[in-house]
């Protein structure tokens, strides 16, 4: 894939204003990604913002208070406007200001919009009320809200003229995805007990005793929850060694985005290693100034060197 824009893409005032409304929506919500996406050249992080904005709301429905079919309704509703979006039906003078942005980022980039298709039937399995039995099961899920993303990214990333293996790009990019969001379900394993939901596959949970669920600050009685979180840490970091391989395919900003986002979630799984315990008493976070810190680390390629090379060492 070879990106198809080197400048600014032309854009009205009206297109400025709906991406600025998704900048906003960026920097207001997205806790952790927003340090990657600021390191982008103007046109590909307003790009990135409209791609947030959009997904933000497919994930604010399943997330929300509505009932079932109310949600099931509203995610229709948007498939629609997805449509409505890819097929060039949606002009700048419209009221939906994430639909005027992704429609000028989508035909200014190659994004595989299909991939917010995705999104919407992964957030419809959650709606439903899906658990998981095995990984394999669980991944399917996870490739929908996230390998998606990490697939849409690209295409707005692109990749570099000449980069070795880069058939593989979109497969990287979706284990990346992967990684995320497993490191998601991870930290946030209380707040969706709590919520009714359980992510991890029911086989891990019953090998390590926890198939009671996580409804308190403690691990339920007599189960192995440390070894439960150390088995999921050691899968997903092995997805984020793999997922990293995409990183010598990309140019040195986008190659920083995703560096940034990565590092962060990459240690947040390095706290919840330290103390698996800690996701039963709250939500696992890195203060700002340690996001700032591996935002900058990903400007400067650290990151990204120490992992591909370990990812080379293992053969993972
Ligand atoms: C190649 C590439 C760019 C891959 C990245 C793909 C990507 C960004 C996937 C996102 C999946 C994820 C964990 C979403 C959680 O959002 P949230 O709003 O719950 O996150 P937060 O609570 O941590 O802010």
């Amino acid at each position: 894939m070879i990106r198809t824009v080197e400048s600014e893409p032309h854009a009205s005032p009206p297109v400025l204003a709906a991406y600025s409304y998704c900048e906003a929506v960026t920097g207001r919500q997205a806790r952790n990604f927003a340090y990657g996406i600021r390191l982008l050249p103007a046109p590909q992080r307003r790009a990135m913002s409209a791609l947030y904005a959009f997904s933000r709301r497919v994930d604010d429905i399943g997330d929300g208070a509505l009932a079932g079919d109310v949600k099931v309704a509203r995610l229709e509703e948007t498939r629609a406007l997805l449509t409505r979006i890819r097929e060039g039906e949606v002009d700048e003078d419209d009221t939906d200001p994430v639909a005027v942005a992704l429609t000028h980022a989508a035909g200014h980039f190659p994004i595989p919009l299909g991939g917010l298709d995705e999104l919407i039937d992964g957030v419809l399995m959650d709606v439903r009320g899906e658990t998981y039995e095995t990984w394999d099961d669980l991944k399917v899920y996870c490739r929908c809200v996230a390998g998606a993303i990490g697939r849409l990214s690209l295409g707005v990333f692109g990749t570099e003229p000449g980069a070795r293996g880069v058939d593989r790009a979109p497969e990287y990019a979706d284990t990346l995805g992967l990684a995320l969001q497993l490191t998601n379900i991870l930290r946030d394993v209380r707040e969706d007990a709590v919520g009714g939901r359980t992510y991890l596959p029911a086989d891990d949970l019953a090998k390590f005793g926890c198939s009671a669920g996580f409804s308190g600050p403690r691990p339920p009685e007599g189960s192995d929850f440390a070894g439960l979180v150390h088995f999921e840490v050691r899968r997903a970091r092995a997805l984020f060694a793999e997922g990293y391989r995409l990183l010598p395919m990309l140019d040195r900003r986008s190659g920083a985005c995703v560096a940034a986002m990565a590092g962060i979630y990459r240690r947040l799984l390095d706290r919840i290693e330290r103390d698996p315990e800690a996701v039963l008493r709250g939500r696992v976070s890195l203060p700002g100034r340690e996001k700032a810190y591996v935002a900058v680390r990903g400007l400067s390629g650290l990151d990204a060197r120490h992992v591909t090379r370990r990812a080379v060492r293992r053969r993972v």
